[in-house]
């Protein structure tokens, strides 16, 4: 293809990314918008969605994007005073209880440490040290209490014994060994060679040693815990912890095995946060893997002392050559710091979230703790998933990263400006979360195990892999060792593992009050909202969280809360104005009759209106949506998505399924959109196959279509669907058909050619409408818009794969041009969500056309690493197929 032919190709996508610049009659589809109203062309509906700046705004989406907008703004929010919620329910008796364990793996761990108070057992705020059993000194000077009585009384190894015993294991002599050969081999005086060789890396393993081990201390610890008792109750209003769940980790830590605690990671606090808890409930302080890029002066000793040991965040160097060394003692060094049953902590995500959602789980350090096991070194091991909930991020926030900039690297005067930043701020409450530690060894075992979820999945004839291989006890020299020795079944098992963890830690985490407003902000309200309608929104969501068993991080009374999240949030991300300032500016997702009672309601408040209006009640607030913005709302939303997960994958599905149809739909009328129940759910495992990089749907002892036809009967029992039984001559199990999809490798049928129909098969199908009032279609729209951004922003990044049509692009150059189109779209108010074009979201996209195989990369001559579209996409008949796929789910 020629480069004009190209260019023709591309500027064809480039039309099809921009629908608002066609002039073509295009399709009518309906939004959450027009759900009380009429059905509108899908250009409207572009339009609609838009943000729709005001002028100010739309001039600086062009070209400063560093300036707050310049809204009309009414200085309510500086006068919306902070009103720290209070906990009137702190018995916790009104609250679901979350973090039990998994009844599926570890039910013996399940009843092991739960008892039926715990849910009681209410909540403390740790700041608040109020011990009156502990005399005047605890009860006057609790910081000199604490660092003299509670949670130091434990020894830790120090580094010296430990590095002995590393030094002198049989798997770093052999990895210093093996070494030495392949450094000296093919040399001409191969055995001179080979003794200097081994000089080397002998000297090198010490090195390494020294730069890793922790050296805990208690006085340091001692110190530490008593000026964060102080400092952290300047800059927190409170740091809650249920104590139900302190509880059971104080019952497993005296279990005599160590306890492995895994956190999701989202601020640099969390790991001070962690150990300071469990100093605080006298529980040993743990050993915390720290990535080395924090071994900076001063604060990497000090960091040392309080149990931190420093490792490299990627293994090898080179890809393909592994540093077996380093493997060896990173290894054996964990080996023995769980050998003299010391606590462990690591953040299993391998880093901080940028988006706010989960990250996918690492294998490597996870994978020593299994072979620990296997090997005998431990008899056992509580792993506790955990997570921190904040209120407002201590560490900044992740925008620049977001736009596609560098990280900045870690130094001693970024620690000190961020310290410093973080002293002149306030961050509201946090949330600590512990879920229930469960049983390594219980975990392992039910491994050996057929599950009975094998027997579910063969009834549905879906062939996964067997979540729980069966392994062999050996003595391993390996793990971290290599591919090469790593069995594929312990990989699956490892990998099984992790996702169960960060599974079960985002089911803990507590959704805050930011959380909450931004979420409502960024779904139902993206345009602006009156801040009573906000408060009421507020009300409904918190019951729709608890109704499915997540817990809120905050109580008190609905207004204070959000008064209290949106000052947090700032001016820069909300801005209030008065209603009449904004006459444009309407609830999009309000009905008719709703806007009705309100001004009814309004006309009779009358005389109180001077003073409601004082409070913020008849303020719009209006969301900053552009970039980069945008983004810091949409790290705080994002962590509700797991609360609506697989409603909203339904929702989608079931847009996606009735396209054309939905705007056939006369809201309120009799007539009814009716679709094939299999299509549905085979449609949402589409759905959760394209997002497989985002989220993890179900823990790896579940089964996906189970956890999907629960969802859907969620919709049906809130009557946003309705389920109708209809008689098509059935014959074969009504979910055959989707089951045979879902054994296929890929839900997509990427490698799979053969169409339904080759199978043969009829089947009984279930019917289920759409219902068509419109506060139900609302809803439907709603569990639809928490996923659209993500779908947006996978749809461009295969829209600009025509762009490798014709030749093949370095990464970095194609990354950028994916990034800048992205946010060139938003700048030219083309962008459904603005967020779609976060670089997290389109990175995900690429590593999963990656494991699609619909591109690969491979390193030219001069070791630059291009993209490559591969067979059969390489055709623009067929990349156009792969590309209406996704975006079937734009309807
Ligand atoms: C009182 C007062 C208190 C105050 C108190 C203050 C506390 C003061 C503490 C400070 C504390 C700071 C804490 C900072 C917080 C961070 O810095 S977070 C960042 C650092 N931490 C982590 O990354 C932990 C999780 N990461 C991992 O586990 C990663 O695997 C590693 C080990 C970093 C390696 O990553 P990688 O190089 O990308 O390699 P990866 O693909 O994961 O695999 C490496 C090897 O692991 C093994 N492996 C991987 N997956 C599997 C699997 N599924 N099955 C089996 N083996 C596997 C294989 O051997 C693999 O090698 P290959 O065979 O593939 O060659």
């Amino acid at each position: 293809m020629n480069l004009e032919k190209m260019e023709e190709v591309y500027r064809k996508w480039e039309a099809r990314a921009n629908p608002a610049q066609q002039n073509s009659q295009t399709r009518m589809v309906w939004t959450p918008a027009e759900a009380g109203g009429m059905p509108i062309s899908k250009q409207r509906r572009n339009d609609k969605f838009r943000e729709d700046p005001p002028p100010e705004r739309r001039r600086r989406r062009s070209g400063k994007l560093s300036h707050p907008p310049s809204l009309d703004l009414v200085p309510e929010l500086a006068r919306f005073k902070y009103t720290p919620p209070a906990f009137y329910d702190m018995t916790g008796g009104q609250r679901p209880f979350m973090g039990r364990c998994c009844a599926n793996c570890t039910s013996g761990s399940r009843e092991m440490l739960f008892t039926s108070d715990i849910p009681g057992m209410g909540f403390r705020n740790v700041l608040k040290f109020n011990k009156p059993r502990g005399g005047i000194i605890a009860r006057y000077f609790p910081q000199i209490y604490l660092a003299y009585s509670e949670g130091v009384n434990y020894s830790y190894p120090s580094a010296g014994e430990l590095a002995k015993e590393v030094l002198g294991s049989r798997r770093v002599h052999a990895a210093i060994h093996k070494g030495a050969i392949s450094d000296s081999e093919g040399r001409a005086k191969e055995e001179f060679e080979y003794n200097k060789a081994l000089q080397g890396h002998a000297r090198r393993a010490g090195q390494v040693l020294g730069n890793m081990a922790a050296s805990t201390s208690n006085v340091v610890l001692r110190i530490t815990g008593w000026v964060l008792l102080k400092v952290l109750g300047m800059i927190l209003f409170c740091v809650n912890v249920h104590q139900g769940q302190i509880e059971m980790l104080k019952r497993a830590a005296k279990e005599g095995v160590p306890l492995v605690i895994m956190p999701t990671h989202r601020s640099h606090l969390d790991y001070v946060l962690m150990s300071f808890i469990l100093y605080i409930y006298g529980i040993r302080v743990p050993f915390v893997a720290a990535g080395d890029n924090l071994n900076i002066p001063v604060f990497g000793w000090v960091m040392r002392k309080l149990g931190a040991y420093f490792i490299k965040r990627k293994l090898d160097k080179e890809v393909g050559k592994k540093d077996h060394v380093y493997r060896a003692l990173l290894h054996t060094y964990m080996e023995e710091v769980l050998r003299t049953n010391q606590n462990m902590e690591f953040f299993i995500e391998g880093g901080r979230s940028r988006s706010g959602k989960a990250l996918a789980p690492k294998g490597g350090l996870l994978s020593v703790i299994v072979d620990a096991y296997y090997d005998g070194i431990i008899s056992d091991a509580f792993l506790v998933p955990a997570s921190v909930g904040y209120d407002k991020i201590l560490d900044g926030d992740f925008t620049n990263e977001q736009m596609g900039r560098l990280k900045k690297k870690e130094t001693f005067i970024g620690a000190l400006k961020g310290i410093w930043g973080v002293f002149t701020s306030k961050f509201g409450q946090v949330r600590v979360d512990f879920a229930e530690p469960f049983s390594l060894k219980e975990y392992l075992d039910s491994a050996q195990m057929p599950s009975p979820l094998t027997s579910e999945l063969s009834s549905h004839g879906i062939h996964r892999p067997h979540p729980h291989p069966v392994l062999k006890k050996t003595v391993s020299d390996h793990s971290l060792y290599g591919t090469d020795v790593v069995v594929e079944d312990q990989r699956q098992l490892v990998r099984g593992l992790g996702e169960h963890i960060v599974y079960d830690a985002v089911r803990v985490n507590s959704i805050m009050s930011t959380n909450l407003v931004s979420f409502l902000l960024m779904t139902k309200h993206r345009q602006g909202v009156e801040f009573s309608k906000l408060v009421e929104d507020a009300e409904w969501m918190k019951g729709e969280i608890t109704a499915r068993g997540r817990d809120v991080g905050f109580s008190g009374e609905m207004r204070a809360v959000v008064k209290h999240a949106l000052a947090l949030m700032g001016r820069n991300l909300v801005n209030t104005q008065s209603r009449q300032q904004r006459p444009d500016v309407v609830n999009e997702t309000e009905s008719q009759d709703a806007k009705k009672t309100r001004v009814t309601e309004k006309a009779k408040e009358g005389a109180e209106k001077e003073g409601e209006k004082q409070a913020g009640r008849d303020q719009m607030v209006v969301p900053n949506m552009a970039l980069p913005e945008v983004f810091v709302l949409s790290y705080y939303s994002n962590t509700v998505i797991s609360v609506f997960l697989l409603e909203s994958v339904l929702a989608n599905a079931v847009i996606a399924v009735a396209n054309q149809e939905m705007h056939t739909l006369n809201p309120g009328q009799q007539n009814k959109v009716t679709l094939s129940k299999d299509r549905v759910l085979q449609k949402a495992t589409e759905l959760c196959d394209l997002l497989q990089f985002e989220f993890i749907f179900v823990p790896p002892c579940g089964c996906l279509y189970t956890a999907l036809s629960d969802a859907l009967d969620k919709l049906i029992i809130s009557e946003i669907i309705q389920s109708e039984q209809d008689v098509s001559d059935g014959c074969s199990s009504q979910d055959s058909r989707w089951a045979r999809r879902v054994a296929s490798s890929s839900a997509w049928g990427i490698d799979d050619d053969k169409d339904d129909e080759d199978f043969g098969i009829c089947t009984k199908e279930e019917q289920i409408t759409v219902n068509s009032s419109p506060e139900l279609l609302q809803k439907l729209f709603f569990f639809q818009s928490v996923l659209g951004p993500l779908i947006e922003g996978y749809w461009l990044t295969a829209c600009n794969l025509v762009r490798l049509l014709d030749r093949d692009l370095p990464e970095s150059e194609f990354s950028s041009l994916v990034s800048d189109y992205s946010q060139d779209r938003v700048a030219k108010g083309l962008a459904i969500y603005t967020e779609s074009c976060a670089m997290d979201t389109l990175r995900n996209a690429w590593r999963l056309f990656q494991h699609w195989k619909v591109i690969d990369s491979y390193q030219d001559a001069e070791k630059i690493k291009l993209v490559h579209l591969k067979e059969p996409f390489r055709n623009e008949q067929k990349l156009g197929d792969f590309i209406d796929k996704i975006e079937a789910f734009r309807t």
